[in-house]
């Protein structure tokens, strides 16, 4: 069977060579009383250590766990596991040559003799070579293994089952808990600061998930409860996952990026060269650049704000908020956060190249140049005050703009969302980043300025780059304004606490508007 040429059991025959039809001998695990009262003492929280800052010997009554393996995975887990007051005995194949590899703290034996004692026992291996570990089904009988793999994308697309199912299925008399594979083996090893502390658990026996829950916990990560063994699967998969969520904002932060940079290029670049044989193409690095980051920074940020925007529309038409949204909007909806972050990070690009401006040669000749032509045209001095106020305005606006939007980037962390409540993070969400797109018009404005009525500033009859961007925010931020008047406004709130136009949910507003609008929540 091609299952087991590549040395793993054909997951369709049950259990480790066992006949099929044998009784359903399925154990339930030694209750928390009844297992060696080693798992139900309370765990020491921390080893102690000897003076030369070794790991002291473990105390006698500390609980044993065993580990099959003596991989990566297999000696961060003892690392964890000893630090967090476990004794560990680990099952080799080859104990004479793992030994060395693990803290003195640990056991290394064979296999056999490692399943022996410990009622919970990690199968620090690969899915593979599951089937070799057949010969101790006898020993394993009762036991909880703990099923830490990951398989790759290929092999998760190409078992029908997970790896923790397909370790049931070769073990029916031990029971199967999946944890920890979302934890790489550094994390485990230096310990929950970085990375992701929380540990996906699941298992069809509610006591062994307690029991394994105690030890993350013990080991300082935070078990959460994914259910049955089934959501093995989905458990599985989340380390195949790469920043889900984050794909169509990022190609849509791609796509406006090419646009405006094929638009600059062939307004400051290619027409230059073609009408006046002028080669600007010194202007791709850094001039370019800085007009087309602004402008996908800034469209984002009003795409941030649309939805929102065409929701409020829709509730008001609909006259309730009962019905879902079109799922088109629904995704979007959910991917503001990913879509205004993207806005964040270019426009903080944005400012960075915009104060790395001076520095440029480019500018610095165009500076000396300039004083030439000056004393050439026998001007004393160059000062035209509106261009003065306009640059002061516009640097001015651009700098609160970010400044505000830094607010909801910090925000976003998930350890400061925590410490907000929900009125709190709506205001700096929704109202502050309103402000922000507020300020990023106004300063795009300024900077425009009356360039958008110059025909001198039309190339090959393109008009000047900010002025396609000012489409989507001037439509968001009349749309608002629109919604703040008082018979939008207050029907909105009354919509969105449970009013309904057809008369489905009757009910008065408190007289006091402001409350309604206070209370009345998404
Ligand atoms: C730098 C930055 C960081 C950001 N970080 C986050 C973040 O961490 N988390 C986050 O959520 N957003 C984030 N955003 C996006 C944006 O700030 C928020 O989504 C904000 O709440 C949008 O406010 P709003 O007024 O447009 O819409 P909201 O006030 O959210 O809602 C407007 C309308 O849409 C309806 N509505 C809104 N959401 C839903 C929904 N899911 N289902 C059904 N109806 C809905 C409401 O009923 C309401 O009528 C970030 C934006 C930026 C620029
Ligand atoms: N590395 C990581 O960061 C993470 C790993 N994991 C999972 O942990 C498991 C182990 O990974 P890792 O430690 O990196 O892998 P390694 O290859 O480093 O270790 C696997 C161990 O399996 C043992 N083993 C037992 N039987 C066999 C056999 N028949 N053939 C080969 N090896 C055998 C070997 O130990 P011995 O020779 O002593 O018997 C070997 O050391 C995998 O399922 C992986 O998906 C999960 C999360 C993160
Ligand atoms: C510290 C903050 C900022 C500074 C110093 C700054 C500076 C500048 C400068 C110098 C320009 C002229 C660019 C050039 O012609 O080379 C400019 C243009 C522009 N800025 Fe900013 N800016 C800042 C923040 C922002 C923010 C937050 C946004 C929007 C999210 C934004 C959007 C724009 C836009 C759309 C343009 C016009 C680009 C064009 O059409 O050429 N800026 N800014
Ligand atoms: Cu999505
Ligand atoms: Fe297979």
């Amino acid at each position: 069977m091609a299952a087991e040429a590549s040395g793993e059991q054909d997951p369709s025959t049950p259990g480790c060579g066992e006949s099929p039809g044998m009784k359903d001998n399925t154990l339930h695990p030694p209750s928390a009383t009844q297992m060696s009262g080693e798992m139900d003492k309370p765990l020491i929280s921390r080893r102690l250590v000897d003076s030369d800052g070794s790991l002291a010997e473990t105390p006698s009554e500390a609980p044993k766990v065993g580990i099959l393996g003596s991989g990566d995975f297999a000696r961060s887990l003892v690392t964890r596991l000893v630090g967090s007051g476990f004794s560990v005995v680990v099952g080799s194949r080859n104990p004479k040559r793992t030994a060395g590899l693990f803290p003195s703290a640990a056991q290394v034996t064979f296999q056999a003799e490692a399943v022996d004692s410990p009622d919970v026992i990690f199968v620090a291996m690969f899915r593979e070579h599951y089937s070799s570990l057949c010969g101790l089904s006898d020993q394993l009988a009762g036991k909880i293994l703990v099923d830490v793999s990951n398989p790759t994308e290929q092999e998760h697309l190409r078992h029908r089952e997970s790896n923790a199912e397909y370790l049931a299925s070769l073990f029916p008399t031990c029971t199967v808990v999946k944890a920890f594979n979302v934890i790489s083996a550094w994390t485990l090893q230096s310990g929950p600061r970085d990375g992701n502390r929380q540990v996906p658990i699941c298992s069809d026996h509610p006591d062994a998930k307690r029991a394994v829950s105690e030890m993350v916990q013990a080991m300082g990560f935070m078990p959460v409860d994914m259910g049955s063994l089934v959501s093995a699967r989905e458990v599985e998969a989340m380390p195949l996952r790469l920043l889900p969520g984050w794909k169509v904002p990022a190609l849509l932060a791609l796509g406006l990026f090419i646009f405006f940079y094929v638009y600059n290029f062939v307004r400051d670049v290619l027409q230059p060269y073609v009408r006046d044989g002028k080669s600007k193409f010194y202007k791709l690095p850094v001039s370019v650049v800085n007009t087309t980051l602004p402008c996908v920074a800034y469209v984002l940020l009003s795409l941030v704000y649309l939805p929102g925007v065409l929701a409020a529309a829709l509730q008001l038409r609909r006259g309730t908020k009962y019905r879902r949204f079109p799922d088109w909007l629904d995704h979007w909806l959910q991917h503001r956060k990913q879509i205004g972050l993207l806005s964040f990070f270019c426009a903080a690009l944005h400012a960075l190249y915009s104060f790395c401006l001076p520095l440029s040669r480019v500018n610095r000749y165009e500076v000396v140049n300039l004083a030439i032509k000056q004393v050439l045209a026998n001007k004393s001095h160059l000062w035209i005050e509106e261009e003065v106020w306009r640059m002061e305005i516009y640097l001015s606006l651009g700098v609160l703009a970010l400044g505000t939007l830094s607010l909801l980037a910090v925000t976003s962390l998930p350890s400061i969302a925590n410490s907000l409540n929900w009125r709190e993070f709506s205001f700096v969400q929704s109202t502050l980043g309103f402000v922000a797109l507020v300020l990023s018009t106004l300063h795009t404005l300024t900077y425009g300025w009356t360039r958008a009525f110059e025909d001198s500033h039309y190339k090959f009859y393109l008009p000047p780059t900010f002025t396609l961007t000012l489409l989507v925010p001037c439509v968001v931020i009349l749309a608002k304004g629109l919604f703040l008047l008082p018979c939008f406004s207050r029907r909105l709130s009354k919509i969105r606490r449970g009013w309904e136009k057809d008369g489905g949910v009757k009910f008065t507003l408190p007289m006091d508007h402001a409350l309604a609008q206070k209370t009345s929540h998404v």
